[in-house]
């Protein structure tokens, strides 16, 4: 089976801007692959690359085997860019089955396809409603319900929660999460949390340079768990230091914590071990995360 993206020694400039510097990649189909980065690293030239909206200016691009913007790739690469729009005089449903028809469906197959998208993101009965009518998180629901015309095997999603309200926000997580068997996603997005619940392969660019994470690396040696309390407690990393088996502790953040720890010969969970510690002390703890966020991952420098 071709591979899902193939890229060799990238570079896209624009003037004498270099945007993506000699980026490889080599990804297979299987659970949605985060793309992040700070403002400025590339995200969007990539993602436009991968699609085929633009070529670059040095190196070699595939996605399923084929160069981006190809017609073999027709019906199995969709995108959601971060500022897709809708007609606003249209209803709906005929701009989805529109879209469904280009793609080669029957007038009769495209009505259905159109169904079946509207139903996945839980817009059903906005069919015969014009764009303009719906609300913002609405429309972007549209938008990801138009990606998903055809099932193809690679959808790029742009910043696809961004505006939406926190139940509907997780309705699109979970729907990525629930396609993730037959589609491979790409999510590009500032929220970190959102990514690190969906996605287990990362790319990370800086400055237009690629560095690939696979997450949390726990090596037999040291695991790490990261607690993160409610309020500013004094001697806590002191107070973490003197467990058994931590061998460190980082303030990674205000009130967080990563804590480093030997795996071999636990009496008690490690967990546990924080948990009471926690009680004993009085510390309301917020979350207890089994490794370390997403966001130590790539930008603390100690983690
Ligand atoms: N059309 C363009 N013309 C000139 N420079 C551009 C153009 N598009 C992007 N750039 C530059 O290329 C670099 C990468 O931009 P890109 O939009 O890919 O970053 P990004 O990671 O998507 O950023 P953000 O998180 O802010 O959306 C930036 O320095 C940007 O200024």
């Amino acid at each position: 089976m071709s591979q899902l993206i193939l890229a060799r020694g990238v570079s896209h400039y624009f003037g004498s801007k270099k945007a993506l510097d000699n980026v490889d990649i080599e990804l297979q189909p299987g659970k949605p692959i985060a793309l992040v980065g700070p403002n400025g690293a590339g995200k969007t030239t990539l993602f436009s690359l991968i699609c085929g909206y633009l070529q670059p200016s040095e190196g070699e691009i595939k996605v399923l085997g084929h160069r981006p913007g190809s017609a073999a790739l027709f019906g199995q690469l969709s995108a959601l860019p971060q500022d897709a729009l809708l007609d606003p005089n249209f209803s709906v449903a005929q701009q989805l089955a529109l879209y469904a028809r280009l793609q080669g469906f029957s007038q009769r197959q495209a009505k259905i396809e159109t169904q079946r998208v509207l139903e996945l993101v839980n817009l059903k009965d906005t069919a015969d409603s014009r764009a303009k009518e719906l609300s913002h998180g609405m429309k972007k629901r549209i938008c990801i319900a138009q990606a998903l015309l055809g099932s193809p095997k690679l959808v790029m999603l742009d910043e696809a929660t961004a505006g939406l309200d926190p139940a509907n926000a997780r309705a699109i997580r979970e729907l990525v999460s629930a396609l993730s068997t037959e589609t491979t996603f790409v999510l590009s997005s500032h929220d970190l949390s959102e990514l690190e619940r969906l996605c287990d392969r990362v790319l990370y660019l800086q400055q237009g340079r690629l560095a690939t994470h696979q997450l949390d690396s726990q090596t037999e040696q040291l695991a790490y768990l990261t607690l993160q309390l409610r309020e500013q407690n004094d001697h806590v990393a002191a107070a973490l230091k003197a467990l058994p088996h931590v061998v460190s502790v980082d303030n990674s953040q205000r009130n967080e914590f990563v804590i480093g720890y030997s795996s071999e010969g636990l009496s008690e969970a490690m967990d546990i071990a924080l948990l009471t510690l926690c009680h004993k002390q009085n510390w309301r703890y917020r979350a207890l995360i089994n490794g370390h966020t997403l966001e130590n991952q790539l930008f603390a420098t100690g983690a």
